[in-house]
């Protein structure tokens, strides 16, 4: 896949700025739906912006010399990754209150490098040689056929195939293979809904902590927004939710207590963002944790080329397995390191770019756009899904995001006369390219020497 195509022009969205912030009382971005500690992942990472030379758009995206970081995949020791707190998830950084730090799992330590876009869709290799974390035993979770989860509309791929996020090596061509196999051409002409909670069967959710589809279970005064939303992919919004509740839960990537806040605090406002991305684009979404929003945009947006990028290896390995059970193979991939490598690329892998880059309770503004604006091709713009505070980020970050190449930071609701509150995102457009800070130094004439050594060198 090529990403590059996109122009400025091409990534207008619709809606217009709203006056200001909704009267949120459930913020889904400071409450998402992972039960265990975690957060940014770079322990070098100062909360500082990490560029400050600039170079002006020319029209050629300088990707190459641009990264905060460098682009080779990092051999996982633990050593890169730093002690957590175990509440950073729930109260995440970008709210403003508190820091947090990724302490990993035994399973997380022991698995493949960071740094590679997971192959796994794209080479015949099966998902335990790649990361170990996938081949143990599936601790428990209802048993399901693959023909189960497939969707009733996957197929219709993007319209802009060949304009998604840059490939390169063993990258993915999303996976073909796993839908080639399936009847119909990558559909299923089995009841997508069958053995599947009915998403508008009104049945109450888990309130218990066991995992369990029924938490998964569309509530139905939920039920119209859900149709809304999702439209004909609703069976593949609800096959994504019982995933969540029951294999997510399993895997401690979701609180039990959440599934039945699943689909309004977190499917519903996520799907809202849609209306943000325009048809065909490419989108990369930057720390997706268990594919938040980036997996139900994927669901919502047929049309979209997704790449979801999360440098957790437990996440990853249940996002691979959720692309593939949901028959999403052909339109989403899954990129494993953190967003600063997806941007750097390396030796063998182009740098990933795309028209948006998508975040929801990943980090405040200013470091989002450190990490997420080099992502996007310029006049492409960062989407990033925010709480309750998004006008106080806007107003505290638009400096810093101003000096990273960003716009004008722009708020948006999402959803209106849909889902109450709307969501609240706010956007950035990538305007400039801006290289990487350098290093300061002794000043130096044209000559190359240092000013003043002239004088004493006579
Ligand atoms: C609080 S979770 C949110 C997950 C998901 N977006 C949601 O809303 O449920 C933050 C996620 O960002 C990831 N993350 C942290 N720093 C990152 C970075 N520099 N690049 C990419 N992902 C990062 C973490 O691994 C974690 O999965």
């Amino acid at each position: 896949m090529a990403s590059d195509e996109t122009t400025a022009g091409a990534v207008a969205g619709p809606g217009g700025t709203p006056p200001g912030p909704s009267p949120v009382h459930g913020d889904p971005t400071v409450d998402p739906v992972f039960s265990e500690g975690d957060g940014p992942v770079d322990p070098t990472f100062s909360g500082e912006p990490a560029f400050s030379g600039e170079t002006p758009f020319s029209g050629e995206p300088a990707f190459s010399g641009e990264a905060v970081t460098a682009g080779e995949p990092v051999p996982v020791t633990g050593e890169h990754v730093v002690a957590a707190h175990p509440a950073a998830e729930v109260t995440p950084a970008f709210s403003g209150e508190s820091e947090g730090r990724a302490e990993p799992s035994a399973r997380e330590e022991s698995v493949a490098p960071v740094g590679a876009v997971d192959p796994v869709f794209a080479e015949p290799t099966p998902v335990v040689a790649v990361d170990p974390v996938v081949a143990e035993p599936a601790p428990v979770g209802p048993e399901r056929s693959p023909a189960d989860h497939q969707p009733s509309s996957e197929g219709r791929g993007p319209s802009a195939a060949g304009r998604g996020p840059s490939a390169a090596g063993r990258e993915v061509e999303a996976g073909g293979r796993e839908v080639d196999d399936l009847p119909s051409g990558g559909r299923s002409n089995a009841d997508p809904t069958r053995a599947l909670p009915s998403p508008v069967d009104g049945a109450s959710g888990s309130s218990g902590d066991q995992p369990s589809a029924a938490g998964a279970t569309l509530p139905p005064e939920l039920a119209e927004a859900a149709r809304a939303l999702f439209g004909d992919r609703l069976d593949l919004a609800a096959a994504y939710a019982e995933l969540l509740a029951t294999d997510g839960v399993v895997r401690g990537l979701i609180g039990p207590r959440e599934t039945p806040r699943l689909w309004d605090r977190h499917l519903l406002n996520c799907a809202a963002m849609a209306e943000r991305i325009p048809e065909g684009a490419s989108l990369i979404d930057v720390g997706s944790g268990a594919g938040l929003p980036g997996l139900v945009l994927a669901i919502a947006r047929p049309d979209l080329t997704v790449t979801l990028v999360e440098p957790l290896a437990r996440r990853t390995a249940f996002l691979i397995e959720a692309v593939q059970q949901l028959g999403l193979t052909r339109c989403v991939r899954v990129f494993r390191g953190r967003a600063e490598e997806a941007a750097a690329g390396s030796r063998d892998r182009e740098p990933l770019t795309a028209d948006i880059v998508t975040a929801r309770a990943v980090a405040p503004l200013d470091r989002l756009a450190a990490w997420c604006l080099p992502l996007a091709v310029p006049g492409g713009r960062l989407v990033a899904l925010k709480g309750a505070s998004a006008a106080e980020e806007i107003a505290e970050h638009a400096a810093a995001v101003a000096r990273l190449g960003g716009g004008e930071p722009e708020l948006h609701r999402c959803g209106v006369d849909v889902i109450d509150p709307p969501a609240t995102v706010i956007e950035v457009v990538r305007e400039r390219v801006v290289g990487p800070a350098r290093k300061k130094g002794p000043k130096r004439s044209r000559g190359g020497r240092r000013r003043g050594a002239q004088g004493r060198d006579r």
